[in-house]
């Protein structure tokens, strides 16, 4: 198994160590473009645990507690539970696996989502993988799915993806505008675009190996210039 080190953290300031934050990447992607699927083969390579929002918002519906039918209605209208829900799942289920690397799926999925997880966490992902994927073989996939998902359903879907284009991109642009995207085409065969997924966070491993502060910064000034320059030449999705 190979090991992805956390840019932000494992560093020693004046001689004395600094507190070492979880390393935490977002998997985004419109609905059904595989986000799942990639994230089980990620937990198998490179030792994260893995946390879907929605699923973690599916069982807490199943669960019999107070939030359930409010849960139960938003996602069968496609809507975005309020991010306090959400957070509560993420942060329960990160301090109950006993990890310190976590792919965290389908989150932030708005605005509000990103500001409560980081107010509330003080973390901030180390990257961002994006599964980018045309709209007809999203709804290809979501409805050749067959996993009993109540909202797996053309009506759903088109309202989930209405609401990944209106809330979700701009948190997508908005990483993209940090330097922290990496984007995936995956429109292609799931080992193809794992091929890829391999790639970002083998190089994402050995850029970010600890060293001096000063070669930090402009490693990572490097990249950022890098995937800008790519982003300029690629758009930052399939033209949805
Ligand atoms: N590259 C691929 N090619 C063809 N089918 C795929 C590919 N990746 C995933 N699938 C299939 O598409 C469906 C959706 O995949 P998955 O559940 O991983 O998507 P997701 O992004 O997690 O969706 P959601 O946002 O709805 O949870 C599944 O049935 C999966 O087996
Ligand atoms: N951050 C999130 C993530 C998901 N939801 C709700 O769950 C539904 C299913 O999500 P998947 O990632 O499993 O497709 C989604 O349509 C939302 O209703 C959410 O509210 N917040
Ligand atoms: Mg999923």
């Amino acid at each position: 198994m190979e090991t992805v080190v956390d840019a932000s953290t494992s560093e020693e300031a004046n001689g004395s160590a600094v507190e070492k934050k979880p390393t935490v990447v977002f998997v985004l992607g419109g609905p059904g473009s595989g986000k799942g699927t990639q994230c089980a083969y990620i937990v198998e390579h490179f030792g994260f645990s893995h946390f879907s929002a929605g699923d973690l918002l599916r069982a807490e519906m199943n669960s019999g507690s107070e939030n359930g039918l409010m849960i139960r209605s938003m996602i069968n209208e496609g809507k975005i539970v309020p991010s306090q829900v959400t957070v509560n799942l993420l942060q329960q289920a990160m301090e109950e696996s006993g990890n310190d690397k976590f792919l965290i799926d389908g989150f932030p999925r708005n605005e509000e989502n990103r500001a409560a997880f980081e107010a509330d966490t003080g973390i901030e992902p180390a990257f961002v993988l994006f599964f980018d994927c045309p709209k007809e073989e999203m709804e290809r996939r979501i409805l050749n799915r067959n996993q009993g998902r109540e909202d797996d359903n053309i009506e759903t879907a088109r309202k989930r993806f209405k609401v990944f284009l209106e809330s979700s991109l701009p948190v997508v642009e908005y990483y993209e505008s940090i330097g922290k995207l990496q984007k995936i085409d995956a429109a292609r065969a799931i080992e193809e675009v794992f091929e890829s997924v391999k790639t970002v966070f083998a190089s994402i491993n050995e850029k970010v190996k600890p060293h001096g502060r000063a070669q930090k910064k402009f490693t990572l000034l490097k990249l950022q210039l890098k995937w800008k320059m790519n982003l300029l030449r690629n758009g930052v999705c399939k033209g949805y």
